[in-house]
Order: structure tokens, then sequence, then C-alpha cells
């Protein structure tokens, strides 16, 4: 079943159309990736399917239209541009205050987060000292915290070695077998073939289904 849809979603920013069109679906307990060049509208359509940005189409999740300022209707875990870290704080207090707003998420997956990406767990270690590769783990850390309904990363693999690749994907196939729905912008063609259910190719702001 669709989790999310989109039917005919375009956006024209200063009379630029950026995106023309689009249409697709995303299922229920999936790992949708959406591959293309930079500039090709990948990014604009996460914004588009979490309602972060106005558009014309529709947008459904769970069978009802999305609209511009509500609250979304599922929990997501979310992962767009730069990670969103503190960098006064250690990687497990960023966590920590993510985990604050969830219930029934507090110190034990905290602790499994920075294990599984090798993060240090003490809280005297800065984010300011970490490396990009680990502020970009962090934020993957984010959005994956608490088991979310719905995950969307953008260009996770970014600034990642081969190991940390792996440790994704077989997070990300953990939380998929733990019923998480999942969706990720990508030009990272061995990530694409490793972890895609369904492949959407975006170009010049026009999507296909591979
Ligand atoms: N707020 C904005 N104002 C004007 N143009 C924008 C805006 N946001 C995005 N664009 C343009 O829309 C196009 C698609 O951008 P988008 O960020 O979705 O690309 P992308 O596929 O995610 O690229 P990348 O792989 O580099 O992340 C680009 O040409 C970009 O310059």
């Amino acid at each position: 079943m669709a989790l999310i849809q989109l039917q005919g979603v375009s956006k024209t920013i200063r009379r630029q159309q950026l995106l023309h069109e689009v249409s697709f679906s995303i299922e229920q307990g999936t790992i949708t990736v959406l591959t293309g060049i930079n500039g090709s509208g990948k990014t604009l359509i996460l914004k588009a399917l979490l309602g972060l940005i106005r558009t014309k189409g529709i947008v459904t999740v769970n069978q009802e239209p999305l609209q511009l300022g509500q609250r979304y209707p599922i929990r997501a875990g979310i992962l767009i541009e730069m990670p969103a870290v503190l960098p006064e704080f250690s990687a497990y207090e960023n966590l920590q205050l993510i985990a604050d707003l969830m219930p029934g998420v507090g110190d034990s997956a905290i602790r499994q987060v920075l294990k599984q990406f090798d993060l240090p767990t003490t809280k005297t270690t800065k984010v300011r000292h970490f490396s990009l590769g680990m502020k970009q783990k962090l934020g993957i850390g984010q959005a994956i915290l608490g088991q979310n309904d719905l995950i969307v990363l953008d260009e996770p693999t970014n600034a990642l070695d081969t190991q940390s690749i792996e440790n994704l994907i077989e997070e990300l196939r953990r939380l998929q077998r733990a019923g998480s729905t999942i969706v990720v912008a990508s030009h990272d063609r061995d990530f694409v073939t490793a972890i895609a259910d369904k492949v959407i190719r975006v170009e010049a702001g026009r999507a296909y289904e591979a």
C-alpha cells in the first residue's frame, strides 16, 4: 500500500519551473531512492513530500492530502542538506535533545545509534572537534533515532568512508525490517544498487520510474 503519493507535483520559483508534474508512489515499508545529477530536483522532491514547500499538485500521506503548515501526519526523521548539530554539545547530547521529544526513546537507543556509526559515546568530546564524516553520521543518527515511520535522507553517503557506508546499509535494512519506510536521495551508484527497492530517476525536474 502507498504510504505517500505525489500526483502532478510542480514547483516554480521566480518564473523558473523546477519540478514538472512529478508523480510516483512510495510503498509502505520499502526503500525508495531518488537518483540524478546535481541540481536535477531531488531535494525539492524530498521537501515536497514532507510538506516543507508549497507546490502545485497533490501529495497524500496515508491517502490524506497534505496541507502546508499542518503537523506532518506520521513520525518522520529527516536529514536534508547540512546536519543540524550543536557544535558545543557531544554526540550523545545532540541525540538526547531529540530523544527527549520522543516517548520511550532514551539512553539505550542513543547508545545503539552511536555504536552503529562508531561515534564517541563520551559526553566530553564536543561535536565541533568532529570530522565532516562524523558530523554526517550524527546527522543520520538524528534522523533514525527512535524508529520513525518515515526516514528521509538527502545524500547520506556524503563524506562517509566505505565501512560507514556498509554500516549505513545494514542499519537501513534493519529499520526497514522493523517497519520504517525509507526515502533517500543519492547519486552514489553502488549505494543505490545496494539499497533500493524502487529507483526514481530525476532529470531536470522530471521523475521517471527506473
Ligand atoms: N529556493 C530556490 N530558489 C531558486 N532556485 C532553487 C531553489 N531551490 C532549488 N533551486 C534550484 O532547483 C534545482 C533543483 O535543486 P535541488 O536542490 O532539488 O537539486 P538536487 O537534485 O537535490 O541537487 P544536489 O545533488 O546538488 O543536491 C536547482 O537548479 C536549484 O538551483
